[in-house]
């Protein structure tokens, strides 16, 4: 069986890749970044280490193609795959889809195409981008053969520095969730991905509490010049407030989906537990990257607090606050913290989240995280 994963970073070697391999794929991996390319096609191996203990899994039977000097083998490996995965971000799949398009226009047979990103139905947009560069007979031959499984991708995998570029250090903790209702032919079978009908509220407990919480970790512990997570969760009034975010919006997860407040505070004790692991060293900028995507109305922090408010009629005093420090949030190697730096220049900070969150001035967060704001000036 033949795998093509697009992105060979953190998640594609250290988690997707990883699972692939085990089931019996030879996993291609699709990259830009050359070096990566390089040396998955020279050692054909490489090791995952689990945090925590001296366990390590070795990945072999894999290869890699540079997809800015080969559109061709891609073309050519996207038409023999079995199964095609992504985890490279989610303002890169309209960047991947030309190539893809190429490669499923010329397919026969059904094959599969799961996006493994921090977004609410990822697969469904990298089809739709997908479809933006097909023409009619393109776009119905990938309509037939296609299928775009929406999935949750749940591991902690830091930026990486090893002798072996390769080598990926990973949490022992993972979930992978893939929703059956797209899948077309046969259902994947690999060994530590879960099927679902219904894919909603697994991401969105996933995105609302792993994700809610380690962004506010992230924020608040920039805003107070903290350099890690374990750093910033070490820090008691810290720790505080990421509890008070995720009471929040587990308060909305609880009533939507039914779940017991005793099986939800479980799942954020645990989660409380992965940020504290002291054997990964996790940096708050890696966390906290592209606020202005992290600000957006459907994301981790926006769409709980309005949630909240929504269904509890209560104000999202802790959220809100993570929005401020959010929006103080300035880091020069990230082109989007740079962005929202120079429209909160222009607009304000308010002005930047008003724009940035797409509420206007009467929605009822955008007072809340004025006065938070105000608070932290
Ligand atoms: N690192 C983590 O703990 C987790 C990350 N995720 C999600 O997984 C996705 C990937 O994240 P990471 O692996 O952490 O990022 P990463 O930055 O380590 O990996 C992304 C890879 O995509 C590659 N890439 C960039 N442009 C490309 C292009 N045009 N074509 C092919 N490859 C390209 C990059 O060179 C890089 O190797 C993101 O959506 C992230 O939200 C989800 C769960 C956990
Ligand atoms: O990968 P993103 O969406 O930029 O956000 C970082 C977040 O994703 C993860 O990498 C994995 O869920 C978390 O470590 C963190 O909450």
């Amino acid at each position: 069986m033949k795998a093509v994963h697009f992105g060979a970073g953190n998640i594609g070697r250290g988690f997707i890749g990883a699972l692939l391999t085990k089931a019996g794929y030879h996993t291609t991996f699709v990259d830009v970044n050359d070096a990566l390319i390089q040396a998955i096609n020279d050692k054909g191996t490489y090791e995952v280490q689990l945090a925590g203990s001296d366990d390590s899994i070795q990945v072999s039977d894999v290869s890699g193609i540079n997809s800015s000097k080969e559109k061709e083998a891609v073309i050519k490996a996207i038409t023999e795959a079995d199964l095609i995965t992504t985890a490279v971000g989610p303002a890169i799949l309209s960047i991947i889809a030309p190539l893809l398009k190429d490669g499923l226009a010329l397919r026969s047979e059904e094959v599969n195409v799961i996006a493994c990103e921090n977004m609410i139905g990822g697969s469904e947009q990298l089809k739709s981008y997908v479809l933006d560069h097909a023409d009619e007979a393109e776009a119905s031959t990938i309509q037939s053969n296609v299928g775009f499984p929406n999935a949750a991708v749940d591991r902690i995998v830091p930026d990486q520095s090893h002798a072996d570029l390769l080598t990926v250090k990973v949490e022992p903790y993972f979930e992978w969730v893939v929703e059956t209702a797209h899948i077309k032919g046969q259902e994947p079978k690999v060994e530590g991905m879960t099927l679902v009908e219904d894919l909603t509220p697994y991401i969105e407990r996933k995105l609302f509490t792993v994700n809610t919480g380690h962004a506010a970790a992230a924020y608040l512990g920039r805003y107070k010049g903290h350099k890690t997570i374990k750093q910033a969760m070490d820090d008691q009034d810290i720790l505080t407030k990421v509890n008070g975010a995720l009471k929040e919006s587990g308060a909305v997860l609880i009533e939507k989906y039914g779940f017991t407040p005793d099986e939800h505070q479980k799942y954020i004790d645990t989660i409380i537990g992965r940020f504290l692991n002291p054997d990964l060293s996790d940096e708050v900028t890696r966390v906290g990257r592209g606020p202005i995507r992290k600000l957006g109305p459907k994301d981790r922090l926006v769409r709980p607090a309005s949630e909240y408010m929504k269904w509890t009629g209560k104000s999202p005093d802790y959220l809100a606050e993570v929005i401020a420090a959010a929006l103080f949030y300035s880091n020069e190697a990230d082109e989007e913290a740079v962005k929202l730096e120079e429209k909160a220049g222009q607009l304000g900070r308010l002005g930047a989240f008003k724009e940035i969150a797409e509420l206007s001035d009467e929605a009822p967060l955008v007072q809340v995280v004025e006065e938070k704001l105000k608070q932290l000036a």
